[in-house]
């Protein structure tokens, strides 16, 4: 359900984010078509039109109906694409195919059935703008008394003949819409085939040539259906000064007094529109839907207080998490597992995880082998290779940035092997990645940005979600000895936690190994959570507690920060005393991250619960 709806939220804003572009690109050369399809004999051509509009009306003139066109044209886009892909899953359903394999026909099939639902948008918001940007004929040549606003157009339109009247044209606009879409979708997937190079997919054609594919997909439909869009154009511009003859009569009407070339009339304004402002609506649409990272900024990362690793090849400890209370689980095939049981491990995690994830309400990642250690990439395809697979992914020993560009590269490009052509990856894989040595740590800002950058390219299949510092490891690069206070780590746990967080990004501290040792586990885990640590990473079932305990801001905390962001509000003061402190600003957003992580860590409770 929640995959449907983020489904239906990302085509909904990639149409809306097109038909915003699509009237910005688009908008001067509309007008002049909209002026010279209604008032043909009033200029010489398209260039007349447009240089008497702007030396008239200014820049502006050729903006005019910019509000009802953006209303129109971002609601009609959005409901557009949203009805698109539920007439593509229908025809595939009766095609029995996937979605994404239909053909060029049955595209424009489904391109044809959306027109439908966006008529309904686009009939009324059009007719408001097509009045707006013929209002200064109208108004020259005596049909309107004095020019009016937007707002006024659909007062009047109203008063006079109700609401329905804002319908007008209706029929029309399917006459128009229904062939026309079926052209503008089938020119649109026919130009992109053609486009494509031999084994590369539609999608990864670029943007230069999606432009083109989107511009010749706009001169599809108007070809075949401008002297349609005449007549409309006519019905609802004209019908401002009285009523006004249905489709048939007009049309007749105007091919006998004025020509079939008045059929035709705006063509060329229209065509020369098409590439920009169309070519805009589809790389909008392409790359902003591709992007889940635009709807995933909006979904929260997991809680993750405690961190859990199970040895993969350990089936016994791997069947056990279903029943633990615990945050987050990474089932691993580095470190805890050894050399000669790495095979085991993966093929068992690969057989496991999807059971192990269904039965258990805590986030289930796995921990692949080291970029460097020349394992890496078979983990990748056996872990991912196939679908479902993993939503977390936890990577050791980052020691440069180019590691990390080339985990999150070879990760797409095996998800995108994994599932079908043109299919939505199912989820966004989470990536931590781990520091772990003085090189990784020196050079961890740089890696933060390769990670974001190469998740971020276009059908993004991954984000980076945090980073963990590898204490141990790090301990042994550096030839540390480390003591129970772990002063000796305190550098690096500040700059791992610091850049963490200047990205806003998770920052997960160190393991303690000592696991029978509860009192030094919570001393340590609340040190890490006072730091700004958002979780710990641990290594046995009995740690869990102590640290998930440790990882929320105790009762007398929450109560304290609850209080003086009441006192604030009603303060309303720079600086005021409260318990006899004084209190400014950063101690207020101190107040509000407390308040905001135990929000947080309730409402993911819930959410497990359920
Ligand atoms: C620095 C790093 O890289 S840390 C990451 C790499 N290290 C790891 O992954 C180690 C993970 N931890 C472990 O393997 C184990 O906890 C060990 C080896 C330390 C101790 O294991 P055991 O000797 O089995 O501990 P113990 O007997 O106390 O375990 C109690 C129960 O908890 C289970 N258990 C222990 N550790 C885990 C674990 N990590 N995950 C799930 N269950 C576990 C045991 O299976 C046992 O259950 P059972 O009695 O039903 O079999
Ligand atoms: O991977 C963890 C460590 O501490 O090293």
């Amino acid at each position: 359900m929640a995959e449907i709806f983020k489904e239906f939220i990302t085509t909904f804003l990639a149409g809306s984010a097109g038909g915003t572009a699509c009237v910005y690109a688009g908008q001067p050369l509309d007008t002049v078509k909209v002026k010279l399809q209604t008032f043909p004999n009033v200029y010489s051509g398209t260039f007349d039109c447009f240089k008497t509009t702007l030396k008239t009306e200014g820049l502006r003139g050729l903006y005019k109906g910019s509000v009802p066109a953006l209303v129109c044209n971002v609601s009609e886009n959005a409901v557009l694409f949203v009805a698109l892909g539920c007439m593509k899953n229908m025809i595939a359903y009766i095609t029995n195919k996937q979605s994404s394999n239909l053909s060029n026909i049955e595209n424009a099939c489904a391109g044809s059935l959306s027109s439908i639902f966006s008529s309904l948008v686009v009939c009324p918001t059009e007719l408001v703008k097509c009045r707006m940007q013929a209002m200064s004929e109208l108004y020259t040549t005596g049909k309107l008394e004095k020019p009016m606003s937007p707002y006024g157009v659909v007062r009047s339109m109203i008063k006079a003949e109700g609401v329905l009247s804002l319908f007008n044209g209706l029929t029309s606009t399917w006459v128009r819409e229904m062939p026309g879409y079926f052209f503008f979708f089938y020119g649109y997937e026919f130009t992109r085939n053609l486009l494509t190079a031999k084994g590369k997919e539609k999608d990864d054609i670029g943007v230069v040539k999606t432009a083109f594919a989107g511009g010749t997909a706009g001169l599809c439909l108007w070809v075949a259906i401008f002297p349609i869009d005449v007549i409309k154009s006519r019905i609802q511009v004209m019908s401002v000064a009285g009523k006004q003859e249905g489709f048939r009569k007009t049309l007749f009407h105007v091919a006998r007094h004025e020509g079939i070339r008045a059929l035709y009339s705006g063509l060329l304004p229209t065509v020369i529109r098409t590439y920009p402002a169309n070519g805009a609506l589809f790389v909008t649409y392409e790359y902003t839907k591709d992007t889940k990272q635009f709807v995933n900024q909006f979904s929260r990362r997991p809680v993750r207080r405690a961190l859990l690793y199970v040895p993969g090849h350990d089936v016994r400890k791997v069947t056990k998490i279903p029943s633990l209370q615990v945050d987050c689980t990474v089932l691993d095939c580095e470190d805890g597992v050894a050399l000669d049981k790495k095979d085991e491990a993966r093929s068992k995690i690969a057989e496991m995880y999807d059971d192990i994830a269904q039965k258990s309400s805590c986030e289930v990642g796995v921990r692949i082998n080291a970029p460097s250690s020349g394992l890496a990439k078979n983990d990748l395809e056996v872990l991912f290779g196939k679908v479902p697979y993993p939503s977390c992914l936890v990577v050791p020993k980052i020691d440069d940035h180019h590691e990390i560009t080339w985990i999150c590269d070879t990760l797409r490009d095996i998800v995108l092997n994994a599932i079908l052509p043109k299919q939505v990856p199912p989820n966004v894989i989470r990536i931590i990645f781990q520091i772990e040595s003085a090189r990784g740590l020196l050079g961890m800002k740089e890696s933060v940005e390769a990670g974001i950058a190469s998740c971020a390219k276009i059908r993004c299949t991954s984000q980076i979600d945090g980073v963990i510092f590898g204490s141990d490891d790090f301990c042994a690069d550096l030839g540390i000895s480390r003591t129970s206070e772990a002063i000796e780590l305190m550098y690096a746990r500040q700059k791992i936690l610091t850049t963490a967080k200047a990205y806003g990004l998770q920052a997960i501290d160190m393991v303690y190994i000592d696991y029978k040792d509860t009192d030094g586990l919570r001393r340590q885990s609340i040190e890490g959570f006072k730091m700004g640590f958002t979780g710990k990473q641990i290594i046995h079932p009995h740690q869990i507690q102590t640290v998930q305990d440790a990882f929320i801001p105790d009762s007398q905390k929450i109560e304290w920060a609850l209080e003086l962001l009441k006192a604030y509000d009603e303060s309303r003061k720079g600086a005021f005393t409260f318990q006899g402190q004084m209190i400014d600003l950063p101690t207020i957003l101190q107040a509000r991250n407390i308040v905001n992580i135990y929000k947080h860590i309730n409402e993911q409770k819930k959410t497990n619960a359920e």
